[in-house]
């Protein structure tokens, strides 16, 4: 289905990201923000970043001097408290008051810099536990949200309000994305923090490491989840960033989902493990499914190229990398 989409550009509108534009990729070193420094850099924009240790982006009043002084032309806004469904669950604190300071301080001390251009990314988690499937971007607000990471969500909301917020009081070309879970080279592989995908990558591999005869893995299974690959996002942001000026938040997916089960079958047969899966269904399963309507993105010109499986086999080749020698 084809809609007219508030904001979009016409065929011939020029791009809202100049070429050579100084970009500031708040969050460089994480899974997101190094997509993105890749992705930029090679699209000749003139990346600019600042580590945690010189710059906590939840002090508003170093961001806003810091921001002043490099004067980008854009913002990605990629810097976040962000962790699994256990993160979530144990820490929700930190979920809701680090990332509430850190959207106050960038998008705030952004426009006092006069950034022209800023993206926020929120998470697919904003949307209502029960909201029908495929999720619209209209399904914002219309109903109770996942327990388990309620205080994360509830500071994604806050963050697109924020954005909108200032669309309409100083018409800043402030824009916000949804993109479902992510995964590729960069990502967390702690056990207890991580997301599922790098997880089940890991235990399997130790398992087959260990010659271990099954693996446990969290909930029931059955929870379905739409993975995209982290390059996919990057190239998706860059498209928002040069095309798109609406108020709405844009979904960013692939448009298909799978049961847990079947990426543990996946990975499995990625990692080359014989053994046997094993599900502990005292850890929690989640919302049921969240799977995003991506006709918005779609229509933008947007189209995934990383298949689940292939991009499953590179983050593992990755990983791999990563580990010492004999690991
Ligand atoms: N991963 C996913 O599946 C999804 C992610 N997103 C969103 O994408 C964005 C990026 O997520 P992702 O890359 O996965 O997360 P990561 O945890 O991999 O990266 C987060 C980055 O933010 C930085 N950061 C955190 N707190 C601060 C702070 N106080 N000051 C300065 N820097 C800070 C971290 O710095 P340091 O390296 O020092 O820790 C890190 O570089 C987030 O907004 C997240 O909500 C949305 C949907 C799904
Ligand atoms: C991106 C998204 O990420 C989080 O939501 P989530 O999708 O529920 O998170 P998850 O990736 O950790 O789990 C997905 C499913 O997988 C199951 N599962 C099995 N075994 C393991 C396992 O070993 N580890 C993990 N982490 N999960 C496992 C797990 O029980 C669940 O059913 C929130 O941060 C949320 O705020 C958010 O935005």
């Amino acid at each position: 289905m084809t809609t007219e989409l508030p904001g979009a550009p016409r065929e011939s509108a020029p791009s809202l990201l100049a070429p050579g534009a100084r970009v500031f990729v708040a969050g460089h070193r994480g899974l997101v923000g190094s997509a993105l420094v890749r992705r930029f850099t090679a699209d000749g924009h003139e990346v600019v970043t600042r580590g945690r240790d010189g710059l906590d982006l939840r002090d508003a009043a170093a961001t806003e001097a810091f921001l002043r002084d490099v004067r980008p032309d854009a913002v990605v806004l990629a810097a976040a408290k962000v962790g699994g469904i256990m993160a979530n669950s144990t820490c929700p604190v930190q979920f809701l008051e680090d990332n509430l300071r850190i959207q106050l301080s960038v998008i705030a001390g952004a426009h006092a810099a006069g950034t022209r251009r800023l993206l926020f990314l929120g998470s697919s988690c904003i949307y209502p536990k029960r909201a029908p499937q495929p999720i619209r971007e209209d399904a914002l607000l219309t109903g109770p949200l996942e327990p388990t990471n309620e205080a994360y969500a509830l500071a994604k909301i806050a963050g697109i309000v924020q954005i909108q917020s200032y669309r309409r009081q100083y018409g800043a070309s402030y824009i916000s994305a949804m993109p479902t879970n992510l995964y590729g080279p960069g990502d967390n592989f702690d056990l207890e923090t991580s997301h599922v995908l790098p997880a089940l990558i890991r235990r399997f591999h130790e398992a087959g490491r260990d010659r271990a005869p099954e693996v446990t893995l969290w909930g029931s299974g059955s929870p379905r989840r739409e993975f995209l690959h982290v390059d996919d996002l990057a190239a998706a942001c860059a498209l928002l960033l040069s095309s798109y000026d609406g108020d709405d938040p844009v979904n960013i997916g692939c448009g298909e989902d799978l049961t847990i089960r079947e990426l543990a079958e996946t990975v499995r047969e990625v990692t080359g493990y014989q053994g046997e899966i094993a599900w502990d269904s005292s850890k929690p399963d989640g919302t049921p499914r969240k799977l995003l309507d991506v006709s918005r993105l779609a229509s933008l010109g947007f189209t995934p190229r990383i298949p689940l499986r292939d991009g499953i086999a590179r983050t593992y080749a990755w990983w791999l990398g990563q580990l010492p020698p004999r690991a």
